[in-house]
C-alpha cells in the first residue's frame, strides 16, 4: 500500500528525471520503495521526459507523469500532484536535483509523527544558497524577510517539504478536495500553505524543520521570471490581507518600500 507520494513539479527537466528517480528510491531502500510513488507534474514540456518516466517504469519504478496541456506554473502543478496522491504523506521537492533526495526519508519518519515537515536552509551547520549569485542571495533574504510575518516556519521561502494530507484536504474519497482559498500562481506553494492551513497551534510546534544543502543546478535551467517575482509579491499582499486584515496592507505597503530602499541602497 501507498503510504507517501513525492511530487515533483517539473518543466523542461528531462536530464533530471532519471537521477532524482534512481536516488530517490536508492535513498528509500527496499521497503519504503514499496510504500513510496513518485509523481512529475509536467506542464507539455515535449522534451522526452514522458519517455523517461515510461523507461522508468518499464524498470520498475513506481513513477509516472502527469501531462498538464492548459495550465502553466510550479505551485498549481504541485496542487494537481497532491490531488491524484494516493500517499497520506505528500512531500513536494523540485526535479532539478537542488533538494537532495537523499533527505526525503528523514522527511518521511518525521512525517509520521508530525503535520508539516520544511526542508530548511536556515540552520546551524547550513551555508545558505553558497553558490547563488549576490542578486540571487538579496532577491531571497527580501523575499524571505517579508513573509516572516506571516508564519513561524524557519525557510517559507523553499519548495522542499511535506505535509500529512489530512490537513490539506476536506471530504473522503470522491468528495474529497483541496481546502478552499489556496492561491495556485507563482512558486511559493508552502509558504501558502504555512500560511492557511489548519495546522495545529498556528504551525508552532508543529513544523518540524530539517535542515538540507540547496544545491546547484547541474541540467537546465531556473525558470524563476519576473513575472513569478511580482505574482510573489500579489501572493504576499492577498496573504497579508488573509492573515491581518486589508487595514494591515498599507503597513505592509511602507515595509515593502523600505525593505526596497534598503536592498537598493546597495547598488546605489
Ligand atoms: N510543472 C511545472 N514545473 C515548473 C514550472 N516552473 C518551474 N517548475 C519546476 O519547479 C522546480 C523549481 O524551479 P526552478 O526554476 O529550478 O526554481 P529555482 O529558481 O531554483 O527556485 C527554487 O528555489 C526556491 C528557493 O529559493 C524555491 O522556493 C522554489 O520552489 C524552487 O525550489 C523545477 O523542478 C522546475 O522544473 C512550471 O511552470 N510548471
Ligand atoms: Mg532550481
Amino acid at each position: 500500500m501507498i503510504s507517501c507520494s513525492v511530487i515533483v513539479p517539473a518543466y523542461h527537466e528531462k536530464l533530471n528525471v532519471e537521477p532524482l528517480t534512481r536516488r530517490l528510491f536508492e535513498a528509500l531502500g527496499n521497503k519504503k520503495s514499496k510504500e513510496t510513488e513518485l509523481i512529475f507534474v509536467d506542464d507539455n514540456s515535449q522534451d522526452g521526459s514522458v519517455e523517461e518516466v515510461e523507461r522508468l517504469q518499464k524498470a520498475g519504478y513506481n513513477v509516472r507523469i502527469i501531462v498538464r496541456t492548459t495550465e502553466r506554473g510550479l505551485s498549481s502543478a504541485v496542487l494537481r500532484g497532491f490531488k491524484e496522491a494516493k500517499g497520506q504523506y505528500l512531500i513536494c521537492m523540485d526535479a532539478d536535483l537542488q533538494h537532495p533526495p537523499e533527505v526525503v526519508p528523514t522527511m518521511i519518519q518525521q512525517l509520521e509523527k508530525n503535520p508539516f515537515v520544511l526542508g530548511t536552509r536556515y540552520a546551524p551547520g547550513i551555508e545558505i544558497d553558497k553558490d547563488w549569485p549576490l542578486y540571487r542571495r538579496v532577491i531571497s533574504s527580501g523575499a524571505r524577510l517579508l513573509a516572516l510575518p506571516l508564519t513561524p516556519a524557519s525557510d517559507p521561502m523553499s519548495g522542499f517539504f511535506g505535509l500529512q494530507s489530512k490537513y490539506l484536504f476536506n471530504g473522503e474519497g470522491d468528495q474529497r478536495h483541496i481546502i478552499e482559498g489556496i492561491n495556485d500562481k507563482g512558486f511559493k506553494i508552502a509558504l501558502e500553505l504555512l500560511t492557511k492551513i489548519p495546522l495545529p497551534n498556528g504551525g508552532k510546534g508543529s513544523i518540524v524543520d530539517v535542515p538540507f544543502t540547496f544545491g546547484v543546478r547541474v541540467e537546465g535551467e531556473s525558470k524563476l521570471s519576473s513575472k513569478v517575482m511580482i505574482q510573489y509579491l500579489q501572493q504576499l499582499k492577498d496573504l497579508y490581507i488573509y492573515k491581518f486584515g486589508i487595514a494591515q496592507l498599507l503597513i505592509f505597503l511602507v515595509l515593502l518600500v523600505l525593505v526596497a530602499l534598503y536592498f537598493l541602497s546597495f547598488f546605489l
